[in-house]
């Protein structure tokens, strides 16, 4: 591979905006793709894929090129020359690569390999609790595989189409993908590619959502014609889906703390052609209270530390702070009790995240039922996915039912 001059700057900037400033690595990415409107697919996925890949590897590299935070230019090149190095690229004679020393490079990637916080590259606090909740064997093999570069999938709009007639508009438009056994909405892209360009994505056929998500709208059993209310819906991923399983019959209502969140949802779901779907901020209790009761089914996708997902969302690592999921944990059981007020008798409740921590799920789940609202819940069915089992990402869901 040949390295070009302002394609290695762009990565460069991008990762001390990343680093040194705090941003989020997509938004980031997405702004310095916009930069050269003459980059090509290639060049553009050359910035994107080593702006990720430096990111996930930043302890392990910044080890290597023995150099510390807040990272100067010159630091980031350094950085940049061990990423070449492991993976075999040859560095150009640039002054910025002079002196790289590439035989202890390599030594020090051997001595440190045998250290799973540097050889996973994850901060201290992070190694610590994910081996104190899952156990050294389990942690080491989900943080290994929570390192791969996540597949993209998508799940295919029945309000619109189907896999089959997807997959055959995807191909002719230069996309191929595979079906996912057991997953009966899903399609795996074979190569990455840019889908929200195609055609197909424009009139709606598919959202992209990683496979383990699909399985959480499944799990809420809903109906059409039934009263549905999805309380953490973000931009929607989930009502959408749900929307696609009630045929567009019934009623979903889309809540969220966030407006501008419930604003993008409005969006998606116009262009997927989800009719049944109401949105409503979260601005006071009020808005809570008067669905106490109401709901056939209640979906709490809960605020979560987002440790199942750091395959997609690598900066993950360096931005959680053991505080937050100290606060998250207590919004979870907070939410739990107030939003399980919204299921009516007899109605079912899924609590999910995409968290591998016991201590998010089901010990949150146990500690609801043994409050006041909680004792009139059972919990029917629980569903635990590992990343280095499923291939997909770690998400947790439970199913409960109010008597
Ligand atoms: C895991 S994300 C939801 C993802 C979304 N359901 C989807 O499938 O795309 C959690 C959501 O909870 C929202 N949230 C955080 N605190 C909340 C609260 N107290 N009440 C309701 N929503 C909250 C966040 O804004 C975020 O959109």
């Amino acid at each position: 591979m040949r390295l070009h001059r302002n394609l290695v700057f762009a990565t460069i900037d991008a990762l001390a905006e990343i680093f040194n400033d705090g941003s989020y690595a997509d938004k980031v990415i997405e702004k310095t793709l916009k930069r050269d409107k003459r980059w090509g697919s290639r060049d553009r996925s050359f910035i994107a894929e080593t702006t990720y890949d430096i990111v996930r590897w930043k302890r392990l590299y910044a080890e290597i090129a023995e150099v510390k935070e807040p990272f100067k230019r010159e630091d980031l090149f350094r950085i940049f020359a061990v990423w070449c190095v492991l993976r075999g690229i040859k560095l150009p004679d640039w002054p910025q690569f002079e002196g790289t020393p590439v035989r202890r490079i390599k030594g020090k990637f051997d001595e440190l390999s045998r250290i799973r916080k540097f050889r996973e590259s994850v901060p201290d606090w992070m190694d610590e609790l994910g081996e104190t909740e899952l156990g050294d064997k389990v942690w080491t093999k989900e943080l290994h595989a929570l390192n791969e570069q996540a597949p993209v999938v998508i799940r295919a709009n029945r309000l619109k189409t189907n896999p089959k007639d997807l997959a055959e508009k995807l191909e002719a438009e230069g996309i191929e993908t595979t079906n996912i056994r057991n997953y009966p909405e899903a399609l795996e892209l074979k190569q990455r590619a840019n889908i929200f360009k195609t055609k197909a994505f424009q009139d709606g056929l598919f959202e992209v959502q990683d496979a383990s998500s699909q399985r959480v709208a499944d799990l809420l059993d809903v109906k059409p014609g039934m009263r549905v209310v999805d309380t953490c819906a973000g931009a929607g991923g989930k009502t959408l889906h749900l929307a696609a399983l009630m045929e567009n019959k019934g009623q979903i209502i889309a809540l969220d703390i966030y407006g501008n969140k419930l604003k993008e949802l409005k969006r998606r779901a116009k262009r997927a052609g989800a009719h049944n779907v109401e949105t409503r901020s979260i601005d006071s209790t009020k808005v809570i209270k008067k669905l106490y009761n109401s709901a056939d089914r209640v979906l709490i996708d809960a605020p979560c530390s987002g440790l199942g997902v750091l395959s997609r969302n690598p900066d993950a690592k360096w931005k959680l702070q053991p505080d937050f999921l100290e606060k998250i944990k207590n919004t979870q059981l907070e939410i739990l009790e107030k939003y399980s007020r919204i299921v009516k008798e007899g109605g079912k409740l899924v609590y999910a995240t995409c968290s591998i921590l016991p201590s998010e799920n089901e010990k949150q789940v146990q500690k609801f039922l043994k409050t006041e609202i909680g004792k009139d819940f059972t919990l029917l069915k629980e569903k635990k996915i590992l990343s280095s089992e499923s291939g997909y990402d770690g998400f947790y869901m439970a199913l409960l039912q109010k008597a």
